[in-house]
């Protein structure tokens, strides 16, 4: 061939990504027999958005933090919770209801209204699943926390923080996981080691610094091309994050179809950013969480926790404060100087009688900036229908799509992007032994709406089918 020609690596299936969704998905292709398989992964390490991080001495999570529900012995386990044993590390049980709550003046009005929030978020969750099951009409969840009680009064502090507290930060979980405790995991080898363990026999096959800068695909197969050369493959399997899809880095030749492209822009990402600190001194409560009812602004730091808890890093002074969304984005985009700045402000307030020390360090991931990830995680939102997420987790030609955006039980989190990396995986592996072609997952063309079209008529104030509109 003439020298300008690149000329591509050839394997069986090539995995876009070395998150959880496809190392797990390498790895259960070995599992079924597949051996012929790479994956490419654009930074210089595995594991995506399970990030481990060392911070002032000691390792700290910028991604997943939880193992959220791990399962009861005579149910099913979260596979998360059996890495994170097997790898031995250091865990803490969490609830939302151990915390303390500032400002000291408004500790009644802020527990009356975590009362309300939470027993109102309860009965949402069942009402969903309800809605589901019965493929009733969908409505938003505030919507059901209306009907539940729960309307929280826009200026007030403490049915905000509760609000925030119950939606923004905790109650994202599914139903299915809700009523379990959550395991919050802390140690020094850091939670990527636990997923690491469980995939080493294919880690060797992970090309990383290598970014993906285009996909070529019909039925026969794909050519990825990176910044450091190109593969062919018979199947490609996707784990980029929902907001890499959306916001279009990598080039898809031909151009995904209309199905798939509203499938992508149909879910959201969210935003949800730990910021580290570092002090001089420990002077908070040695408590889980400690939550903030900022008097003017919704969801401005309002929760701190403690990574110098007893059994944590003991001695270590970080405390971690987080926010989500627009104040996420804020603290982005600002100098970390003045989010040091706002966030020593707020702790001279909760602790005015105390000796505050002003931070020695700060530290936080840039997740709606990073441009292998566009956000922290994925969401539903309301009335997007079940067919429309098959369309995001469905194949176009040869190329697969797996990750936590494409699960539709458990989006969002690990074990979601775990299930979806094994799930993909087993349906590739029959089609690759037998060499079998056409392999294709369930996907609408269509997606249909909900009310039929004769209820569009003079009773329902719709006059425009035939009837003429009122006057005429
Ligand atoms: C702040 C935060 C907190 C979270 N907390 C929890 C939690 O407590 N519990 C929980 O269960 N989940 C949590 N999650 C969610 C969890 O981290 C994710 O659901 C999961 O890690 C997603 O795995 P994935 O394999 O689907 O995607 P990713 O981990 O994003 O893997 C995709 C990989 O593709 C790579 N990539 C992207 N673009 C390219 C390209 N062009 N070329 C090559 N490679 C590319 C990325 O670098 C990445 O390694 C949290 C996430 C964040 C960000």
């Amino acid at each position: 061939a003439p020298l300008a020609e690149p000329v591509c690596e050839n394997t069986d299936v090539v995995i876009l990504g070395a998150g959880v969704a496809g190392l797990t998905a390498a790895q259960t292709l070995q599992d079924n027999g597949v051996n012929n398989f790479l994956v490419l992964e654009a930074r210089g390490e595995t594991g995506g958005r399970l990030y481990s991080h060392e911070f002032a001495g000691h390792t700290v999570e910028l991604g997943a933090n939880w193992v959220h529900g791990p399962g009861k012995a005579d149910g099913n386990i979260n596979p998360m919770w059996t890495m994170v044993q097997k790898a031995n590390l250091n865990t803490v049980e969490t609830n939302n209801e151990e915390h303390v709550l500032y400002p000291a003046d408004n500790v009644k009005n802020i527990a009356a209204a975590l009362e309300a929030a939470g027993n109102a978020t309860d009965k949402v969750f069942v009402d969903a699943i309800n809605l589901l099951q019965n493929n009733l009409e969908d409505r938003t969840y505030r919507a059901g926390q209306r009907l539940y009680g729960w309307d929280p009064r826009k200026t007030d502090p403490a049915e905000q923080l509760a609000d925030w507290w119950y939606w923004d930060w905790g109650a994202a979980s599914p139903p299915e996981m809700h009523s379990e405790e959550d395991r919050f995991v802390c140690d020094e080898p850091g939670f990527v080691s636990a997923l690491r363990n469980t995939v080493s026999s294919v880690l060797d096959r992970v090309r990383v610094n290598n970014k993906v800068t285009s996909i070529k695909h019909d039925l026969s197969g794909v050519t990825v091309t990176s910044n450091n050369g190109c593969v062919n493959a018979k199947y490609a399997i996707v784990t980029f994050s929902l907001g890499v899809l959306q916001k279009g880095d990598v080039k898809f030749d031909p151009p995904l179809p209309d199905w798939k492209a509203q499938g992508i822009a149909g879910f959201e990402m969210a935003t949800y950013t730990k910021i580290f600190l570092k002090f001089p001194t420990s002077f908070w409560d040695k408590e889980k969480f400690i939550l903030w009812a900022d008097p003017h602004v919704r969801g401005n730091y309002p929760v701190f926790q403690p990574l110098d808890l007893d059994g944590l890093y003991e001695g270590s002074n970080i405390l971690v404060a987080t926010v989500t969304g627009e104040r996420a984005y804020r603290v982005e985009s600002q100098d970390p100087e003045v989010t040091k700045q706002e966030i020593y402000d707020i702790l001279r307030k909760m602790y005015f009688d105390r000796d505050v020390t002003y931070p020695e360090d700060i530290y936080f991931a840039n997740w709606s900036k990073w441009d292998w990830a566009y956000g922290s995680y994925s969401y539903w939102p309301a009335s997007t229908s079940l067919q429309e997420h098959q369309n995001l987790r469905a194949n176009v030609d040869s190329v697969f799509f797996a990750g936590e955006a494409t699960s539709q039980e458990f989006f969002g989190y690990l074990h979601g992007a775990y299930y979806e990396g094994k799930h993909v995986a087993e349906f590739l592996a029959p089609c690759i032994k037998v060499n079998q072609a056409g392999c294709t997952e369930k996907k609408y063309d269509v997606l249909t709406g909900v009310t039929p079209y004769d209820l569009y008529n003079p009773d329902n104030g719709w006059y425009i089918k035939g009837n003429g509109v009122p006057g005429n």
